[in-house]
């Protein structure tokens, strides 16, 4: 087994080392979908990862793992969001005082999206905003779409009615 982590520490030993929560390599992959390197790795997320190098947190843009659905998503489906029907998608309605607050609350999410590179499905009828979020990339949903539900959050308290 050790064999098998030299080359994936070699190549990535002082990320590793240095903490960072990431597990670039897939398993039995001929090339490292992080760096391009090709060689013999092994998925660090394993259990001798986990027990090596602590706790695990997925890329920003990959599926959510079970346990982070537990941990992240599901106090986002205590506050108003809920999960959409035969889709790994959430699901939000925003309501504003007026079509002003609901464009405002719009335009710093819009500006915030830009920024993450990542964009939400949504339709907007007055003071009334309806937001999915899901990763199109993946084809569900990612720490991307709890980081960008959570903005929308912050950003739409203080706008409540
Ligand atoms: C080409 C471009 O990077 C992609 O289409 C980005 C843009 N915004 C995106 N937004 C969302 N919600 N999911 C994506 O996968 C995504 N990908």
């Amino acid at each position: 087994m050790i064999s098998y982590l030299l080359p994936l520490i070699r190549a990535h030993g002082q990320r590793l080392l240095s903490g960072v929560p990431q597990h670039p390599l897939k398993k039995l992959s001929r090339q490292c979908s992080y760096c391009g390197k090709s060689g013999r790795f092994v998925s660090i997320q394993s259990d001798l990862y986990s027990r090596s190098f602590g706790k695990m947190t997925s890329p920003l843009g990959n599926l959510l793992t079970e346990d982070e659905r537990t941990e992240v998503l599901s106090p986002l489906l205590s506050s108003g969001w809920s999960m959409v029907e035969g889709r790994d998608a959430i699901y939000k309605e925003f309501i504003f005082k007026n079509f002003n607050e609901a464009w405002g609350f719009m335009n710093r999410v819009a500006l915030q999206a830009e920024k993450m590179d990542h964009h939400p499905e949504w339709f907007n009828v007055y003071n009334k905003v309806n937001v999915t979020l899901a990763s199109h990339d993946v084809k569900g949903l990612s720490q991307r779409d709890i980081k960008l539900a959570k903005f929308m959050d912050r950003v739409a308290a203080p706008a409540k009615p």
